[in-house]
């Protein structure tokens, strides 16, 4: 059976006035796949995602989501889409509950149906008790836990994640990835952005290198560890960044911290 496409772009090209952010991107995903999506700062990562999810747009090529082109369907690929962004605007003043059900409400879900889903998945994060809570009164792991199942909660058929587990202890971390696990092996796609590396390698079953607004590396991690000299993910995307000289970095950082006034 042919793999089904969920998204696919062609001679993506995006600038920013006068800068090329995005310089003709070629990528094709298919469903189940987990895309460890990653790069240095500034390369263009999350342009990337918020063209694809309609919030950005761009200047030349072609990207479809569950193969139809993005502009023409936007508002039922969009039912069909979880979110978690890097920097996030949550209603401070609603609590889990209040927020939850007016989020499972625009995606055309029933009230009730949503409390006992929001709800159930709280407590199985082990944030069962601040449910009825303020926003404001959450910790930073607790919020971040709060917009991962904002963003499952209408059982999307692919999810975009940027940085979802800045903030999350070590346990909800394993708990995260098993999430992430299964929600693929069901059939769901997921496309992971993040700078933490070593989880990249972990759960990703495909990893793409974006460098200065081109795709350098597209494989799984066991391709690209034959490929390249370096054993880790951290070592491989140095090498591919053409990045060596973080001591010296470091060494003249902290020389100027320790200047004192003369
Ligand atoms: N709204 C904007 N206006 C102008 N330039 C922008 C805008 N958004 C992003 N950029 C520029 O586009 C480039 C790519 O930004 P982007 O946020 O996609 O990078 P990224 O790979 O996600 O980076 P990071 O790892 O730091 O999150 C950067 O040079 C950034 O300054």
């Amino acid at each position: 059976m042919a793999t089904e496409e969920i998204i696919t772009i062609k001679g993506l090209r995006k600038n920013y006035g006068v800068k090329e952010v995005l310089k003709g991107i070629d990528l094709h995903v298919s469903r189940g796949e987990i895309i460890g999506y990653i790069g240095p700062n500034g390369a263009g990562k999350s342009t990337t995602v918020k063209i694809i999810l309609g919030i950005e747009s761009y200047n030349e090529g072609e990207v479809k989501l569950f193969g139809k082109e993005i502009n023409q369907d936007s508002i039922e690929y969009k039912r069909r889409i979880g979110y978690v962004p890097e920097i996030a605007e949550v209603y401070d003043n609603l609590t889990a509950y209040e927020y939850l059900t007016f989020i499972g409400q625009l995606y055309g879900m029933n009230a009730d149906f949503v409390d006992q889903k929001a709800q159930r998945l709280m407590e199985l994060f082990g944030i069962g008790e601040v449910y009825h809570s303020r926003i404001s009164s959450y910790s930073k792991g607790m919020r971040q836990k709060l917009l991962i199942i904002s963003s499952v909660l209408h059982n999307p058929d692919i999810l975009f994640l940027d940085e979802p587990i800045n903030g999350l202890d070590a346990n909800s971390v394993m708990i995260f990835k098993e999430i992430l696990a299964q929600l693929a092996s069901s059939g769901k796609t997921i496309f992971y952005s993040s700078h933490i590396m070593d989880v990249v390698e972990k759960i990703s079953s495909r990893i793409i290198l974006l460098n200065e607004g081109k795709i350098v590396v597209d494989g799984s991690f066991k391709e690209l560890q034959t490929q390249n000299e370096q054993g880790s993910l951290e070592g491989i995307f140095n090498q591919l960044t053409g990045f060596h000289n973080h001591r010296e970095i470091g060494e003249s950082f902290v020389s100027v911290v320790q200047e004192v006034q003369s």
